[in-house]
């Protein structure tokens, strides 16, 4: 049994915090900004409620066994606060955020040992206040090793597909190749169903292709027909669907252009890669 701390009781956090609670044998405690009543989490028609121990005030915190840092990219500071409560030296801190940086994000605050990234795959969102739904096939994928492992085994026998990996760097690159035509939704204000338009679908595809050159030169191993791959699989998603960015901006809320579309103009540069598309992109993100 782990003492688990999750900060960032959002759309992923409430998935991941469903899912532990389901299976149970940890010992769950979310740390958030505000206080949270009762949960009711969805997970692809199972319905899960329950009232989860809360610490809203980070002088709460003690050492945990994992810490799961569930928040978006731009919070990274306001998560880094609750760390000299619930880090000691055994605890490890899973970082379950998009884009390709995880270690270098938490760098200012912990020792690159001590942190775990997590490729995170898990289409959630959060309707109204304490509703959280899972809106697609949940996977997660993290390095391979002794950390990889029990993070894996946190998760054992629940509905979740989570796994480790050699090639964590192949990983997320893939990853980022599904998040970057993402950017189409968020300046559209339009859910998945907008990749069903055929121009759209290409600009989709060239997107997820200049991504894919950077990853390539940054050491991921990528199949051609990738772009192609999460097109259909963007059109299979359902047609309400709504990406966290997009969600972000439809809230009024900060985004993560940055640590997406952003890394894939920077990764470009540093390769000598142009990626104009994402950098239109992230470029009118940023200013609207
Ligand atoms: N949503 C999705 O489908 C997917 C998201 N991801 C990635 O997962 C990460 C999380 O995304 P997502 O769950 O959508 O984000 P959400 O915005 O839904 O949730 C983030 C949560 O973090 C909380 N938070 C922010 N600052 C603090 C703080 N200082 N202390 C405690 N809690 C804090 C927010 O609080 P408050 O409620 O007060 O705003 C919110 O509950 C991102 O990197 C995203 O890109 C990856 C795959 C899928
Ligand atoms: C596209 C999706 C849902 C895939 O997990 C995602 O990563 C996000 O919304 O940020």
């Amino acid at each position: 049994m782990a003492f688990i701390a999750l900060i960032g009781p959002g759309a992923v956090g409430g998935v991941i915090s469903a899912t532990l609670t389901a299976r149970g044998g940890h010992v769950l405690t979310l740390c958030a900004r505000r206080a949270v009543g009762e949960l009711d989490v969805d997970l692809l028609g199972r319905p899960v409620r329950f009232a989860p121990a809360v610490f809203t005030d980070p002088a709460q915190g003690r050492p945990a066994d994992w810490v799961l840092v569930c928040t978006k990219a731009y919070d990274c500071a306001g998560a880094a606060t609750w760390f000299p409560g619930l880090v000691g030296p055994q605890t490890r801190v899973a970082i379950l955020q998009n884009g390709v940086e995880h270690r270098e994000r938490f760098a200012a605050w912990l020792p690159a040992e001590q942190i775990l990234p997590v490729m995170v795959d898990i289409p959630a969102e959060r309707p109204a206040p304490g509703r959280i739904a899972q809106r697609g096939a949940g996977k997660m994928i993290v390095p391979a090793g002794v950390a990889g492992a029990e993070f894996v085994g946190l998760f054992a026998g629940s509905h979740l597909d989570v796994a480790t990996t050699p090639d964590f760097t192949s990983a997320v690159w893939r990853k980022l190749c599904l998040n970057a035509p993402g950017a189409i939704n968020a300046l559209l204000l339009k859910p998945a169903g907008v990749f069903r338009d055929n121009a759209v679908g290409e600009l989709a595809k060239a997107m997820a292709r200049e991504c894919l050159l950077v990853g390539r030169a940054e050491g991921a191993v990528l199949e051609d027909d990738l772009p192609e791959k999460i097109l259909a699989n963007c059109r299979a998603a359902p047609p309400d669907s709504m990406n966290s960015l997009h969600a972000d901006r439809a809230a009024g809320r900060p985004m993560e252009v940055d640590a997406r579309n952003g890394a894939v103009v920077r990764f470009g540069r540093k390769h000598g890669i142009a990626t104009p598309l994402n950098e239109m992109a992230a470029t009118l993100l940023a200013a609207g």
